[in-house]
């Protein structure tokens, strides 16, 4: 039996309709600000694997209570880890491009100095320390820009607020990869068997969406896929202040998940259409 640390959030919806048979928990049943409880599920179900799809994701609420989020995206990882690693079953955790300081045009590579810059991306690079710590089978997924029909992100934030006005201004001068939430629960499932039968893959790795864009040209190819017209004016990062500092390229280099796993990078455009059609907003 595989064990899903998560219950609601977009990996987790979509890990849902993948493994009909895992067990899934939520904030009730695993509270993430509690790590033996979270390492003590895993000793109680002695599970086949587990992937952890829960996290502390408000980037910008983190700057304002960073202790709660280096327990949920720092302290509990490494239990969970530490847990899997007693067990020797494979454990898949999801990390961010937000470890990174977006320096540079170049993508990052996965051995590339890590340098958070807000505290979001600090409690989720002690995270992947505490996992790496702990050895045995694991995978580290750093994945960015998530986006699914279920729960919040930056697709649904602008089908809201293009319905609403006739001109949005996005940022234009961060550049990453969208990545559809469907496909990283796929490439969670992927490597959790592939680890299971190899503990020599476990390491650290990338996976976002192909092509790279800015958020503003993100922003362009939903409205016009989903036929809003609302005009995206670009602007640079100075000019949005936000709590939390955002790194400017996060693009990165997924080629080690192709070598490995045989996992390609998804195509966003066409993970976009699905989560169109599902949002009922195209057919
Ligand atoms: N969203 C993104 O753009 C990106 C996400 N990631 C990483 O991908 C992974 C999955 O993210 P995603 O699916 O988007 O996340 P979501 O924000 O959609 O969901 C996060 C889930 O974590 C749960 N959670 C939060 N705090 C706790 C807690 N204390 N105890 C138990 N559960 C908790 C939430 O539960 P509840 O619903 O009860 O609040 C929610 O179900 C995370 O590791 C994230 O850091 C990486 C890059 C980009
Ligand atoms: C709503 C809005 C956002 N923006 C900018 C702000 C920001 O730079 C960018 C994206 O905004 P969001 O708040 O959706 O982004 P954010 O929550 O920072 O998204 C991040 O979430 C965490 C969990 C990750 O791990 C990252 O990979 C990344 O996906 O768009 C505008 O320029 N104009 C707008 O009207």
């Amino acid at each position: 039996m595989i064990l899903v640390f998560g219950s609601t959030g977009q990996v987790a919806t979509e890990l849902r309709a993948l493994l009909p048979d895992a067990e899934f928990l939520g904030r009730d049943v695993a509270d993430l600000s509690d790590p033996a409880a979270c390492a003590g599920a895993i000793e109680a179900r002695r599970p086949t694997a587990v992937i952890n799809a829960a996290a502390y994701t408000a980037v910008d609420k983190a700057e304002s209570d960073e202790a709660t989020a280096h327990a949920v995206n720092g302290l509990a990882p490494s239990a969970m880890a530490q847990a899997c690693a007693v067990l020797d079953i494979p454990f898949v955790h999801i990390s961010t491009d937000y470890v990174f300081d977006g320096a540079g045009e170049a993508p990052f590579g996965v051995d590339h100095p890590t340098a958070p810059l807000g505290a979001y991306g600090r409690t989720k690079l002690a995270g992947e320390e505490g996992v790496r710590a702990a050895g045995s089978r694991f995978a580290i997924m750093r994945t960015s820009w998530v986006f699914s029909a279920h729960g919040g992100n930056f697709v649904k934030t602008m089908l809201r607020l293009g319905a609403e006005r006739d001109v949005l201004t996005i940022v234009a001068d961060q550049v990453g990869g969208p990545t559809p939430a469907r496909d990283i629960a796929a490439a969670c499932v992927a490597m959790a068997e592939q680890l299971g039968a190899d503990a020599a893959k476990s390491g650290t790795y990338h996976f976002s969406g192909a092509p790279d864009v800015s958020w503003a040209d993100f922003a362009r190819e939903i409205f016009a896929q989903a036929g809003i017209t609302c005009t995206v004016k670009d602007i640079e990062t100075r000019d949005f202040p936000t709590p939390a500092k955002r790194p400017a390229n996060s693009r990165m280099d997924c080629s080690a998940t192709e070598t490995i796993f045989g996992i390609a990078r998804p195509e966003w455009k066409s993970g976009l259409a699905d989560v169109l059609t599902d949002l009922g907003v195209t057919k």
